[in-house]
């Protein structure tokens, strides 16, 4: 009887829901740039195996806060971002939506180009230029420009496209970090893009202290126990086989 009470003050005290977001650990940039390097120096995962277990993580929360959703326009950015932005359009397609692709910067690298061509061989439209008005043509708005390794301020040649996200009104979904926000100190001062949604992929970063949005998920399930443990990343339970889990 004793053990029951205790339990039930237990769960009184701290829900399950507050339980997950006290305990994930919140990144700063240094370690998240640095857990990235152990896993691939270390543990000697490439990029592109990353990438397609993160991009897939994120098409699936995607799924799951927007299962009606048709048209989704996602901006690819020219670093990993990016690349997880072309990987989740892709199983976006295969999920039975209707994705497009906005990368006005690409990059010249095998992995981009071979993430590119599966994307255009899938029939998915890579649109030139992008207006408000084509971009309410959209229910949803992917933002996989810039992730961990973005220093501010942004560079001129993105400045009119995070002007354009950050007045519409279409739902943004953004992965691992709002683009253009302080990877730790958040929004900047001057206004930014709000997101609907944030996918944080490995753990959380310190900017998602300041999320305001209403689903934050935590995909990329693919760290070792033993890095978990050496940054203590604490990171909350993915039930089941789930690649996603959501964090509040
Ligand atoms: N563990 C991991 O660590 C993984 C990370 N992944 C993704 O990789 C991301 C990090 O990728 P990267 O390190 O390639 O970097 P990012 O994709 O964060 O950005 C780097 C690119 O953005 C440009 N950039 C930086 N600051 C800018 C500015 N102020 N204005 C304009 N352009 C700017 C850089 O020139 C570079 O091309 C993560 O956020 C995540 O989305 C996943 O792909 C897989 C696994
Ligand atoms: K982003």
């Amino acid at each position: 009887m004793r053990f029951l009470l205790l339990r039930v003050s237990k769960n009184f005290f701290l829900p399950p829901v507050l339980h997950a977001r006290t305990m994930v650990k919140f990144l700063n940039q240094e370690e998240a740039i640095n857990i990235d390097q152990e896993l691939f120096n270390q543990y000697k995962f490439d990029v592109s195996q990353l990438m397609e277990l993160a991009g897939l993580s994120c098409a699936t929360a995607i799924m799951k806060c927007y299962p009606q959703e048709k048209k989704v326009l996602v901006c690819v950015g020219p670093g990993n971002n990016g690349g997880d932005g072309l990987v989740l359009a892709r199983h976006l397609k295969l999920f039975g939506q209707n994705p497009s692709v906005y990368y006005p910067k690409r990059t010249d690298k095998d992995l981009y180009k071979n993430l590119t061509n599966q994307c255009e061989s899938m029939d998915i439209p890579f649109i030139e230029n992008i207006s408000e008005e084509e971009l309410n043509q959209y229910n949803l708005i992917v933002d996989s420009l810039f992730g961990f390794s973005f220093k501010p301020p942004v560079r001129p040649l993105f400045v009119p496209l995070l002007d354009l996200l950050q007045k519409t009104k279409i739902p943004i979904c953004s992965v691992d970090i709002p683009s253009g926000w302080d990877v730790e100190k958040g929004c900047p001062a001057e206004g930014g893009i709000q997101p609907e949604m944030l996918i944080s992929l490995t753990a959380p970063k310190k900017c998602a202290n300041f999320f305001r949005g209403t689903y934050h998920y935590l995909g990329g399930r693919f760290v070792p126990p033993q890095l978990e443990k050496k940054y203590q990343l604490q990171l909350p339970a993915y039930p089941g086989t789930e690649c996603c889990v959501k964090i509040n």
